[in-house]
């Protein structure tokens, strides 16, 4: 069981006719694929993967958006101990090409009708020591064929490498991050402990391929033996669409970042709050700006909304249901407590652990889901892969996630913000959280991000971003601009915030600009705030 097909296609024993994937056809209907045909696709694939010789451990790229046929190839890869690097059709080609020289994959797997510009056979970015298939409904088709190799295993075992994420690392060299069999397997196991989904649940996906979140979903879903309803990128931008593929497909669970939320609560709160069957709703990967959280809430009253916390480096760790309603004085949401089989040390500046409530430290994790290590880096793999500090002699390795956090009076967890993201200015340390909190209560603001721009030779100037909250469709009206009292909302964070903590310059903008994952594109601000407003 611990071989990531074993444990997503089990449903096709107990259920084989139940829905596994309904998705947007090409007629423009809705197709399902049963778990019986899933598994019949995934096997086509295998046997058809086999012939091209490859050996266990030989890395294959998966370029697809989220369909049944994605999932089927990822666990035909799965079956062949092949571990699978998923990438979007959106990739730039320069990022796609970084990846292919870090993987050196044997074999690159194109979805036919991928968004790519590129027709399906086009070789153009493919180094010649890769193969090239590309898989459709029928099959997979060889453009290439991989160069011959030895093969030297012929079985699959648990901590065999089931994928890779190539996250932008900060450094610009993606860093991959290895993931075993039996880490995701145990993640997914753990997961189920939670009961959030039931086999009748049909759970919309929106996250890229190339994000864990679309391979959490992808495992949540058939995991649970529910229905993965991917919702395509071109609907998903589209509050009006998105919305009606949720009612269309009968969609019960949304999972997504926070910001698939922030144009449906703009421009149709009204549809929003008519979506009938919608039971759940998580999100994860950055915190949901609590006026948009409350505005989610007050539409969809009956709607459980999970907060999931945790890096790419363990999927996951905890998730944490939302208060409904949200408390007025609350400042901040939990990430609650971490699954069973998990478990959290804070680790303060000095090396050892925090004990008391509210004192910050670092999160180090033990956990079943830790990751193999970052591919082809020794280095950074040490550097996150440390030995448990309460038991250095164990040979135990515990991940230092990077991330701050502090417990409340019943021990739950608060994430304070990345260590990283700790700046000093003018030698005090400014966390960009509490800017940013403090923002968020000024009325009208929906979504802010602070963010430090450097200056040569001088203090980095701090800088904010808001987003302004009113509803309707209006669109970004320029008096939002021009009555957003710049000095008025600077002198609001002065009322709370130290000298050094008030933003030298706050900017309203329509919309926060976002990464291929749905995050908040900090690079993309500061690079907007470099030009004069
Ligand atoms: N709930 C939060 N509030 C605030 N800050 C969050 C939350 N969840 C994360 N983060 C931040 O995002 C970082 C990690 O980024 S990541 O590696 O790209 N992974 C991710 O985003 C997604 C993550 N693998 C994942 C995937 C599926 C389910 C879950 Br449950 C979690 C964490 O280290 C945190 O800094």
């Amino acid at each position: 069981m611990e071989n990531l097909r074993g444990f997503l296609l089990r449903a096709a024993k107990t259920t084989p006719e139940k829905p596994a994937l309904v998705e947007r056809s090409a007629d423009g209907g809705l197709s399902t694929l049963t778990y019986r045909q899933l598994e019949d696709r995934v096997d086509a694939y295998a046997a058809d993967l086999d012939k091209l010789g490859l050996d266990t451990g030989d890395r294959v790229v998966l370029e697809s958006d989220v369909t049944g046929c994605a999932v089927a190839m990822l666990l035909a890869c799965a079956t062949l101990g092949l571990p699978f690097i998923p990438v979007s059709p959106e990739t730039p080609a320069k990022r796609l090409a970084a990846v292919l020289d870090a993987a050196e994959p044997a074999l690159f797997a194109r979805a036919a009708g991928a968004a790519r510009a590129a027709a399906p056979e086009d070789t153009a970015g493919i180094p010649e020591s890769v193969g090239l298939v590309h898989f459709d409904p029928d099959g997979v088709h060889t453009r290439r064929p991989p160069l011959p190799r030895a093969r030297h295993r012929r079985r699959v075992v648990s901590t065999d490498t089931a994928y890779i994420i190539f996250t932008s690392g900060t450094t610009g060299r993606p860093k991959g991050v290895v993931m075993s069999h039996r880490a995701v397997v145990s993640l997914l196991s753990a997961l189920l402990t939670e009961e959030l989904l039931t086999p009748d649940d049909r759970v919309a996906t929106t996250s890229p391929l190339q994000f864990d979140f679309a391979l959490f979903d992808i495992g949540f879903a058939l995991g649970s033996g529910a229905t993965l309803v991917p919702v395509p990128r071109a609907e998903l931008t589209w509050p009006r669409h998105f919305l009606a593929f949720l009612d269309e497909a009968a969609v019960t669970h949304v999972d997504g970042v926070p910001s698939i939320w922030r144009p449906v609560l703009r421009h149709e709160p009204e549809r929003l709050a008519e979506l009938s069957g919608l039971r759940g709703i998580l999100f994860t990967g950055e915190d949901f700006p609590l006026p948009e959280l409350r505005r989610l809430q007050r539409l969809l009253p009956g709607v459980r909304i999970t907060n999931g916390y945790g890096a790419t480096e363990s999927m996951a760790c905890s998730f944490t249901e939302v208060p409904s309603p949200l408390p007025d004085d609350l400042e901040r949401l939990s990430i609650g407590f971490p699954l069973p089989g998990y478990d959290i040390t804070l680790i303060g500046a000095d090396g050892r652990p925090v004990e008391e409530a509210g004192a910050e430290g670092q999160i180090h994790l033990r956990a079943p889901s830790l990751f193999t290590g970052y591919w082809d880096d020794p280095e950074a793999t040490r550097a996150a892969l440390v030995p448990d500090p309460l038991d250095p002699r164990s040979g135990r390795q515990v991940l230092r996630s990077g991330d701050l956090a502090c417990r409340g009076e019943g021990g739950e967890l608060y994430f304070l913000g990345r260590a990283d993201s700790q700046v000093q200015i003018r030698g005090h340390r400014v966390e960009l959280r509490e800017v940013e909190r403090r923002l968020l209560e000024l009325p009208g603001v929906s979504a802010a991000v602070a963010l430090l721009v450097p200056q040569e030779g001088q203090d980095p100037r701090l800088l904010a971003f808001v987003v302004p909250g009113r509803e309707g469709g209006t669109e970004f009206d320029a008096e939002f601009d021009a009555e957003f009292d710049k000095a008025e909302a600077r002198a609001f964070c002065a009322e709370t915030l130290p000298g050094y903590m008030i933003p030298q310059d706050i900017r309203a903008v329509d919309d926060i600009p976002l990464t291929a994952n749905g995050k908040a594109d900090r690079a993309a601000l500061a690079a907007r705030a470099a030009t004069p407003s």
